[in-house]
């Protein structure tokens, strides 16, 4: 037996929900250029859980009960309201979609059917509760959610009390549809390792929020703003760069395990720093990632990932640094809950083995003796 350190190039199992080949990302064959170009993230929900793109009245239904499931039970925004100051908004996050599981009667219900319904929950619920943190933490009331619009429209509704203006919702929107499903990345496999043991969903989701949170996977996207605000102008990029790169540190937002030419997704969130840079007259953030990408592909040739561009897209949005990751969360719930879905269809327990690297032929000691 010989490991394979970090399970590279290990297939683990089959799924029909998202492919890269050949560097070309699908959600269920379909391109993410396309998706990205035409499609809502509500179409790109239905899509990864049914495995095909809704009619309208499939899609109506779909928003109607994404409206009925937003709001959240009180007693969790009591316990937001507890959580101490300073708390890490992923923390927040994972503990209260926890807790989402104490109030669901339905929680323990393995019914296909049931299962299908609470993703549909944990997807209306979500932004609710990252909004709701938002807010709670800066001493203002929740905004309860609205019906008949948008994930992306209602989260920024929720989040500032305001009518989000419609570039932020199309932005928003867009950047939902390209976080939302990616093959076996390590939070869609810590979730489907949980329930391969027939735990429920929200135990799934739990495991796959505490995966998303390290900077080697979601919390790369706060992580990226941190160096750009490092940084601090375009005058410094290169000394900080070059440094950081002879001192062989990591650049947040570059390399992945499985793009080796480039991300695809990248490009189209780029395109987005920049209009949304040109819209709001400041471009700054945009031009020092160009000039950043510039000096890691140069030196290092690593392309950036889809955290990188992600960055500039959410503080041009007016959005809160620590809530990046969160935001990848709201939208990747939909792809974690289709592999749960999957999982549960055809389910044997995950358990690899492990190489013995340790000491052989030990006693025990007494511990007086030792
Ligand atoms: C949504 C997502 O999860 S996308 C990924 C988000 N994460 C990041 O952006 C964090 C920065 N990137 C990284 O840490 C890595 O590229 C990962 C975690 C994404 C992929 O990791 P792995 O496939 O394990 O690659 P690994 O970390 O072994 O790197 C291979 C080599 O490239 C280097 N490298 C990889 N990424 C970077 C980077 N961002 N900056 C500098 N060097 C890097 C490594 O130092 C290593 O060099 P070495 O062979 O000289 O030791
Ligand atoms: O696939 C991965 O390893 C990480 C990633 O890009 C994602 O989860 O979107």
């Amino acid at each position: 037996m010989t490991a394979t350190k970090g399970l590279e190039g290990i297939v683990a199992t089959t799924s029909s929900i998202s492919s890269i080949i050949d560097g070309v990302l699908t959600y269920r064959g379909i391109n993410i250029d396309d998706l990205a170009a035409h499609a809502t993230f509500e179409e790109v929900a239905y899509l990864l859980w049914h495995g095909k793109l809704p009619t309208a009245s499939q899609l109506a239904e779909l928003r109607s009960r994404l409206d009925e499931y937003a709001p959240i039970p009180a007693e969790i925004i009591e316990q937001i309201k507890l959580y101490p100051d300073g708390t890490n908004a992923m923390a927040a996050l994972r503990s209260a979609v926890s807790a989402l599981a104490l109030y669901d009667e339905a929680a323990g219900d393995m019914s296909a059917e049931a299962n299908l319904d609470k993703a549909i929950k944990l997807q209306a619920k979500l932004p609710t509760i990252v909004a709701a943190f938002a807010r709670i933490r800066e001493g203002k009331a929740p905004v309860a959610p609205k019906k008949g619009v948008s994930i992306a429209h209602n989260f920024l509704y929720m989040l500032t009390g305001e009518e989000p203006k419609e570039v932020a919702v199309k932005a928003l929107d867009q950047a939902l549809v390209l976080h939302a499903d990616h093959e076996l990345n390590a939070s869609t496999f810590a979730a489907r390792v949980t329930v391969a043991t027939l735990s429920d969903i929200y135990s799934g989701v739990t495991s796959a929020i505490g995966a998303l949170k390290g900077p080697l996977h979601g919390g790369a996207n706060e992580a990226v703003m941190v160096m750009l605000e490092e940084i601090g102008s375009i005058d410094n990029v290169e000394a900080y760069i070059t440094n950081k790169l002879n001192n062989k540190e990591k650049i947040m937002g570059f390399g992945h395990r499985v793009y080796k030419n480039g991300d695809p997704r990248a490009k189209h969130l780029q395109k987005m720093s920049r209009e949304l840079g040109e819209l709001t007259g400041n471009l700054e953030l945009y031009e020092m990632s160009v000039k950043i990408e510039e000096l890691v592909t140069g030196q290092k040739g690593l392309k950036p990932n889809v955290d990188f561009y992600s960055a500039s897209v959410y503080t041009s949005l007016g959005i809160p640094r620590d809530l990046f990751t969160p935001i990848f969360a709201i939208s990747r719930v939909s792809g974690w809950t289709a592999h749960i879905l999957e999982q549960y269809s055809d389910n044997r327990l995950i358990r690899p083995r492990a190489e013995y690297v340790g000491p052989v032929n030990q006693r025990y000691v007494p511990i007086e003796q030792r």
